[in-house]
């Protein structure tokens, strides 16, 4: 059983007067073990896709199963104890401790006294040493560089212990040293915790060499699920991501811009 899959899933926006669908008839799966990542061009509905996923919005139509479960019947508490997020949108936590961050990742579990246990304590250690921020724990969150905050949200998912994690463009702001070391890090995280983790990136050239498996969204607005070797055979990068003075390196997976020589 796939940790989560949709069946005829429709995404978008529903208002009085109209319905906006953004993607549709998705039939697609998450796995242990693997990062997943989804790309696309600016306003296919990645973010919106990801937020259905994990149940913060509705569907328009079809249905997503957590652990085959229909996610929209299961309570939210419930959910938080499956699905960690780090969106794009973040709380206004500056002034917070790191380690205080990161402990809020344990809050789908806290009892009625709101009480650490020492076993939420370990989750907390463990997330910090896995994601290598032990030494800012007691800094404050803005004293860090972007980079490094990146690593504390991660963290605080992490720490909320759950076997999936979403993350809306984990290395936007980042040089590409960072980009990398965070997606490496996710995809170490994916194997030996045995998670599923999806992310949504505009990291092209990255996810090709990182990533398990790819969810392109095409400029038909079709999802298309590969890994990087089929998409890159098949032609999808070229088709969809490059124009008339640019062009795809297969060999290095990298984009270049064509020359006159
Ligand atoms: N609350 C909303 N109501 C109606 N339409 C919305 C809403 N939020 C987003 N949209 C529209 O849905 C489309 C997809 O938005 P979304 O943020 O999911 O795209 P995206 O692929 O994540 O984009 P980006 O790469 O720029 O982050 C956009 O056209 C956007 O304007």
């Amino acid at each position: 059983m796939h940790l989560l899959h949709t069946s005829g899933l429709s995404v978008g926006y529903r208002t009085k007067k109209q319905e906006k669908i953004l993607l549709d008839d998705l039939h697609l799966h998450l796995e242990q073990g693997k990062l997943t990542a989804l790309l696309g061009i600016n306003g296919t509905g990645k973010s919106t896709l990801l937020r259905t996923l994990a149940g913060l919005q509705p569907s328009l139509s079809g249905q997503v199963c957590l652990e085959g479960k229909d996610l929209a019947k299961i309570p939210r508490s419930e959910v938080a104890q499956k699905i960690s997020l780090v969106l794009t949108d973040k709380p206004e936590i500056n002034l917070m401790k790191v380690k205080d961050l990161v402990s809020l990742g344990r809050y789908p579990y806290l009892g009625w006294a709101g009480k650490l246990t020492t076993f939420d304590k370990e989750k907390i250690d463990q997330a910090m040493q896995i994601t290598q921020i032990t030494t800012w724990a007691e800094q404050k969150v803005y004293q860090l560089s972007d980079g490094q905050q990146q690593k504390v949200w991660i963290a605080r998912a992490l720490a909320q212990n759950t076997p999936l994690l979403f993350l809306d463009e984990p290395t936007a702001h980042l040089d590409v040293i960072n980009r990398l070391e965070i997606l490496l890090l996710l995809k170490k995280i994916a194997e030996q915790q045995q998670k599923a983790i999806l992310i949504a990136t505009h990291d092209l050239s990255e996810v090709l060499q990182v990533a398990h498996e790819i969810w392109l969204i095409n400029k038909e607005k079709k999802l298309i699920s590969a890994n990087a070797l089929s998409l890159i055979e098949d032609n999808h990068i070229e088709k969809n991501f490059t124009n008339a003075s640019i062009y795809f390196d297969r060999e290095n997976k990298r984009f270049k811009l064509k020359t006159d020589a």
